[in-house]
């Protein structure tokens, strides 16, 4: 009976060829590709660097406070995104059954922290009065679904998926009542990496065959980087939000770096002088 952390012990082989360029690394390119999550790490510093510049000079006061708290949050989603990325690449390096628990489950706890922190109040079930009992829920549902995870492995993947539907309606109700272009660009551009990302991923699964007749099975490892590319955008968007409904007296900016006019740019938050648009 091969051990949990056997090499090839996991429900799921991607469609890369296994050990092809290194008797060590059984799928290459996906390995090599699971840290762009780490990248999101780099551009922490590069974002509570624009707030103290050009967001929190004009609230000298909170400079601290403020600036640090978004920059914290920030932070704290980007930090959960890169550790992210050890499992993703020890998964791929290995396929060991271990790695695939390890890269799902620590999706499903990242998912579940960012939701507990910034996840809007109004959108709170009935029964739920505050943010320690959504804590609480949250909880609740992450050790129900990580002990239910175990059940069918292969499926997870495709669970943990389905909650970007969620995200999407959520980004969609946030934008009807939002006339803020540069969110609705954001949004729109978190949207279109996303689509491809997925679509990558399904193709990396349900069409492996044809890739590999044509000797290109490298869709899994753009899902990689195309998903990171999303979740660039997303970030900035979801701290975006919560500053509106956490800090209604604070007016958040959404910014590009380094400028507007590149066409591939880094989404931050600044912070204005308050007045209400969203
Ligand atoms: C108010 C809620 C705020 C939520 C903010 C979103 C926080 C997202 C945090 C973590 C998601 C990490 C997803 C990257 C996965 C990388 C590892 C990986 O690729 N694993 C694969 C195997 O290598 C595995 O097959 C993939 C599993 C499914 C990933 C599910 C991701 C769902 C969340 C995606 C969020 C996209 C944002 C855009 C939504 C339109
Ligand atoms: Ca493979
Ligand atoms: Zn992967």
């Amino acid at each position: 009976m091969p051990s949990i952390f056997s090499y090839q012990s996991a429900e799921v082989d991607w469609c890369e060829g296994n050990f092809e360029r290194s008797t060590v690394i059984a799928e290459y390119y996906n390995t090599v590709n699971g840290t762009t999550l780490f990248s999101l790490l780099l551009l922490t510093p590069l974002n509570f660097l624009v707030l103290r510049v050009l967001g929190c000079g004009t609230f000298p006061e909170l400079q601290v406070n403020h600036g640090t708290f978004i920059a914290y949050n920030s932070q704290l989603l980007r930090k959960r995104a890169g550790v992210r990325g050890v499992f993703s690449v020890y998964f791929h390096m290995t396929l060991s059954y271990m790695g695939q628990l390890l890269d799902e489950l620590s999706i499903l706890w990242t998912l579940a922290v960012a939701y507990s922190f910034w996840y809007p109040r109004v959108y709170f079930p009935r029964c739920i009065k505050s943010r320690k009992h959504f804590f609480w829920l949250s909880g609740v549902t992450t050790v129900i679904s990580t002990l239910m995870s175990f059940i069918k492995p292969a499926f997870n993947a495709y669970v943990l998926n389905c909650i970007a539907f969620h995200l999407l309606y959520l980004t969609w109700c946030e934008l009807k009542k939002c006339n803020d272009k540069r969110v609705h660009r954001v949004a729109a551009v978190m949207v279109v990496w996303w689509v491809l990302a997925i679509s990558s991923w399904i193709s990396d699964r349900w069409l492996c065959g044809l890739w590999q007749a044509i000797n290109f099975p490298y869709f899994h490892s753009f899902w990689h980087l195309l998903i990171a590319m999303s979740l660039l955008y997303c970030f900035p968007l979801v701290i975006y939000f919560d500053v509106n409904y956490e800090m209604p007296s604070f007016k958040p900016k959404l910014g590009y770096w380094p400028s507007d006019s590149w066409p591939v740019v880094v989404p931050y938050v600044a912070l204005e002088e308050p007045h209400k648009q969203c």
